[in-house]
């Protein structure tokens, strides 16, 4: 190893090697000890020098090899006696310092922002407050987002004063995630007004061009809507409608001259918002890459079938574009990923004209932005969606307004206890010592076939079941009980999935006559109700009875909410059966499924990509004793957080296959969005999280790939994506409410299964989406186990 100095790094460490200087690809600085050692530490395992860190016995002989590798274990003892201290107050110290010093001074915005993301990020990771009470919990937050808010404010540059000041003005101060959307759009604002500046000049000279000529519309006539004055290539029944449209469409002159006109513009505020984005989200230089795409030919598809028909689905006089989503409902989620690629992420689907089906789907971030954070009270979930659940009842899912409010509320505060955690982590842990290895430990034994998605639905039922009533069905056993409650779970999803994909009048008919779907529907909903009243029930008596521990009183969801007895809104009590009831199932669905659907396309696409799987297997390596080294190892999940590549290898699984594929809401109000497509109460917007992962424009040419990678920093730390483009856990004030209960839990097995076991997927499955509202593979996953460290 070599030691230099330089002036903005006090110590740089680059291993050297007979053929050269090795770069670890970090250096190591004030505050990035954690992760610069990890790094460092995979680099010896993967060189095999782990022991040169290790061996802390001197020998006489300074040529020997046992000198070297003490006077290496001295060099890094030196390096973490300077750097770290234990109680992470320096370095706690050194990073509130850096984010009050760090400002804008002309970086580009998402620079900028980044940079104090990354910073907040390793604070909160440091943040060692614990609370008892929950709404200090709640009140802590708030004020360190506040403080976060006013750091990133503070740092900006000055041609920002102005809209610094209304936010700081406003009456409830924005969260951050909010505040760099408002500060990026005036951004936008700015950099398109330089552009006029700039244009001036061009213009003088356009001006001695000869005039455009005044082009006669009146001969032109619509194939599509049969009226004249514009062709089918600028319909707004196909390209979407423009913002003055309600207001002006009775002026049919109008409407002819200035449709061009409007879908131009309306396009060039989309590219605009996309080029924002994308420049402000990612530093590849993407729009370089994808600038054919805004071509003028490809621009006038915007939501709708026109141009080349190519894939596109045709609007049918009466069925409208109906019969093209039944044909292609086995594969829904490829088929709207390649219409949406093609309509340039925001396509209008017109349902059959007696159906009130229309849906604008869109992937769009832009549109993403607006609906789910800076105007989400004007996108409520709405009836419609609360009708097509009707399953969940009053549940938070369901809910819209002052229901969901409190009931969010409440739960974020049940779930930031460290009560909570520490009951989380304590049942993750013996769930997977006492279920779910020992199953593995057999079926290596055994070298029979298992279905890993079984497995893990298993799993995640038995631990989410734990905190969410308290008790744990143990369907997680050698012998696969048949469960009632997990087969219902999956009955619904289905029928749930059929009713989006049919028009609400025929699903009411099935509904009425007692047929298809809605007959397993509603036979799974009995199942439901029946399971969930009788634990329910059992609770109650238990608490009555005082049969619960003091340990886990209050731990459980359920026990929490009967203990707090109060009003979430107007009728509805904690302790109201009925209530209970919505939130069991809300939480059961909203954790079971989503995160053993992350974990089955996990390791499927850890067998497709050998090396990523030996990538984690050194980053695991790393955080192992020297002694522990090639035997079998259990996890400490604390240490789990740290992983960087591993954290990367998750959120690709998410991008590229999103537990929950699709969600929709519906505007309060008519409403023109970033795209240009209006958006009317009657119009459900689909956002289709699969197709979202998967789009060139938002991922880049290699958005199909498994790449880790592609989630860490250039300092090696793990890179933020916002919610608006890396969607699959929600964004805006709805965001998931588990996420890290999620990363907890899928850490934790990732970690004790691919240490431990080689997974080796049976040949011949070709894994494929189901048809669902929760992504799961639709024939499982077939694998055979092996002990790694059997002898
Ligand atoms: C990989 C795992 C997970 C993924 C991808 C995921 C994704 C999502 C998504 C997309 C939503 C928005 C759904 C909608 O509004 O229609 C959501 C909401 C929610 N999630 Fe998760 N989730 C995961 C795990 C969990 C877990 C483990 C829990 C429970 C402990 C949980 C609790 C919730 C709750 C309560 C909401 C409702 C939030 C609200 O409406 O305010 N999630 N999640």
């Amino acid at each position: 190893m070599e030691k230099t100095q330089t002036e903005s790094s006090p110590v740089v460490i680059q291993s050297v090697q007979s053929d050269g200087v090795f770069n670890a690809g970090i250096i190591l600085t004030e505050t990035n000890y954690d992760v610069w050692f990890q790094i460092m530490e995979m680099h010896l395992v993967k060189r095999e020098k782990l022991s040169y860190i290790r061996s802390s016995t001197k020998s006489s002989e300074e040529s020997s090899k046992e000198y070297e590798k003490w006077y290496t274990y001295e060099i890094w003892d030196a390096l973490s006696k300077a750097f770290y201290d234990g109680s992470d107050e320096l370095q706690v110290f050194t990073l509130n310092q850096k984010a009050f010093s760090t400002k804008q001074n002309g970086q580009p915005l998402s620079k900028f922002y980044g940079e104090l993301i990354e910073i907040f990020r390793e604070l909160d990771h440091r943040d060692k407050v614990v609370m008892k009470d929950p709404e200090d919990v709640v009140i802590y937050r708030r004020s360190v987002e506040r403080l976060r808010v006013h750091i990133f404010l503070a740092g900006l540059d000055e041609e920002f004063n102005q809209v610094r000041g209304e936010i700081l003005r406003k009456e409830i101060i924005s969260d951050l995630e909010e505040c760099y959307s408002l500060i990026r759009r005036e951004d936008a604002r700015q950099s398109k007004l330089n552009k006029k500046v700039d244009s001036e000049t061009s213009a003088m000279i356009a001006r001695q061009q000869p005039q455009r000529k005044f082009v006669d519309k009146s001969s032109l006539h619509c194939t599509h809507c049969k009226k004249n004055g514009h062709t089918k290539e600028h319909c707004f029944e196909i390209i979407g409608y423009p913002d003055w449209w309600d207001t002006r469409k009775k002026n049919t002159k109008h409407e002819s001259k200035t449709a061009v006109a409007e879908s131009t513009s309306t396009t060039d505020l989309r590219k605009e918002s996309l080029v924002q984005i994308a420049t402000s989200v990612s530093s590849v230089p993407f729009m370089v890459v994808h600038s054919d795409v805004w071509g003028p030919s490809k621009v006038s598809t915007i939501g709708g079938a026109r141009c080349n028909n190519n894939g596109i689905p045709k609007n049918f006089p009466v069925g409208g574009m109906l019969p093209h989503l039944l044909l292609n409902v086995h594969r829904i989620h490829d088929y709207s990923t390649e219409v949406l690629e093609k309509t340039q992420c925001t396509f209008l689907f017109k349902g059959p004209w007696f159906a009130n089906m229309d849906i604008l789907a869109t992937v769009d971030p832009a549109n993403v932005h607006h609906i789910m954070s800076s105007n989400f009270s004007n996108f409520p979930k709405g009836p419609e969606f609360k009708r097509i659940f009707d399953i969940l009842g009053d549940g938070i899912f369901n809910s819209d307004s002052d229901l969901w409010k409190n009931q969010r509320r409440f739960a974020q505060a049940l779930m930031n206890r460290h009560s909570f955690y520490k009951f989380l982590v304590k049942s993750n842990q013996a769930k997977l010592e006492k279920g779910l290895i020992p199953i593995l430990d057999h079926m290596s034994k055994q070298g029979t076939t298992v279905d890993l998605q079984d497995l893990f639905q298993r799993f995640t039922f038995d631990s989410t079941s734990l905190f969410v009533t308290g008790y744990d069905p143990g369907c997680l056993s050698i012998e696969f009980p048949k469960v009632r409650f997990l087969m219902a779970l999956e009955d619904v999803e289905e029928s749930i999935f059929y009713r989006h994909v049919v028009p609400e009048s025929l699903w009411k008919l099935q509904r009425w006559l007692g047929i298809g779907e809605e007959k397993k529907l509603k036979k799974a909903k009995e199942t439901l109700d029946s399971v969930i009243f009788e634990l329910i029930q059992r609770k109650r008596r238990e608490i009555n009875e005082e049969i619960l521990s003091k340990e886990i009183d209050g731990v459980d969801l359920l026990a929490s909410y009967m203990h707090e007895n109060k009003t979430i809104m107007g009728e509805l009590k904690c302790a109201d059966d009925n209530f209970l009831r919505d939130t069991v199932l809300n939480f059961m669905i909203a954790g079971r499924d989503t995160t053993s659907s992350a974990l089955t396309w996990f390791f499927w696409l850890i067998s497709k990509n050998p090396k990523a799987e030996t990538k984690i297997r050194e980053e695991l390596t790393s955080i192992v004793p020297a002694e522990k080294l090639g035997k079998w190892w259990d996890f400490d999940t604390q240490k789990l957080n740290q992983l960087v590549y591993l954290h990367g290898a998750l959120c690709e699984a998410l991008r590229l296959y999103p537990p929950v594929p699709f969600q929709h809401k519906v505007p309060l109000v008519p409403h023109t969005l970033p795209s240009g497509h209006r958006a009317v109460p009657r119009t459900k917007i689909l956002f289709s999280l699969y197709a979202m992962g998967r789009m060139k424009s938002i991922w880049g040419e290699d958005c199909l790939e498994f790449r880790p990678e592609r989630w860490i920093s250039e300092s090696g730390g793990i890179k933020w994506e916002p919610s608006y483009k890396f969607f699959s856990f929600n964004a805006g004030p709805r965001t998931c409410l588990g996420k890290e209960v999620a990363f907890t839990q899928m850490k934790a097995v990732a970690a004790g299964v691919i240490h431990n076991y080689d997974i080796q997927v049976v040949e011949g499955q070709r894994p494929g989406p189901n048809v669902s509202i929760i992504l799961y593979m639709k024939h499982g996953l077939k694998v055979r186990v092996h002990d790694r460290w059997a002898k």
